[in-house]
């Protein structure tokens, strides 16, 4: 039988809509306090940042991608069980968020797209199903921090996926 191809409109990414999955990296829905003699605004703690298991460790990486093509056609979702993954956009990129909640099964009716204004970053938390990271319009460079260490840390759920910008 073949899969029911599930259609979503990428709504804006707000804090507020992506509470489930993670959280929005963006200082201007941020509070700050001034460091550096007054020179600096510091935007602290905007993301937890899990690494779990076995010689978990903290990684910071950068991802420079090719952009999609709209409408996204998605074959899977992933989750990176031990540990969270950010991408924090270096030169104002928008890209394309699709998640569902934390399981090992994922609901069609949960599933979430939204896409960024290119101001913002997302961490997903630990297990929370996403789509590889879809930047799009250019090529985009991402500062990525996630999870290293023993252990299998990325699991796909196929899922037949189009999704449209509004
Ligand atoms: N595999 C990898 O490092 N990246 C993916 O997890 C992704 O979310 O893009
Ligand atoms: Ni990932």
């Amino acid at each position: 039988m073949s899969e029911q191809l599930l259609q979503l409109t990428a709504e804006p990414l707000t804090p507020e809509a992506f509470v489930a999955f993670g959280e929005v990296i963006d200082h201007r829905s941020a509070t700050f306090f001034m460091i550096n003699d007054g020179r600096t605004r510091r935007y602290h703690d905007l993301a937890k940042v899990e690494t779990l298991g076995e010689e978990a460790r903290t990684l910071i990486s950068i991802f420079v991608s090719q952009p999609v093509q709209m409408p996204l056609e998605l074959a899977f979702l992933e989750r990176h069980p031990l540990g969270s993954q950010a991408f924090v956009p270096l030169h104002g990129e928008r890209f394309v968020v699709v998640v569902a909640p934390a399981g090992d099964v994922i609901d069609p009716d949960q599933v979430r797209a939204f896409v960024t204004d290119g101001r913002q970053g997302v961490n997903y938390r630990a297990g929370t199903w996403h789509a590889i990271q879809s930047v799009l319009d250019r090529e985009g460079e991402f500062l990525v921090v996630d999870r290293g260490g023993v252990g299998h840390n990325c699991e796909e759920h196929p899922l037949a996926l189009r999704v449209v910008l509004k």
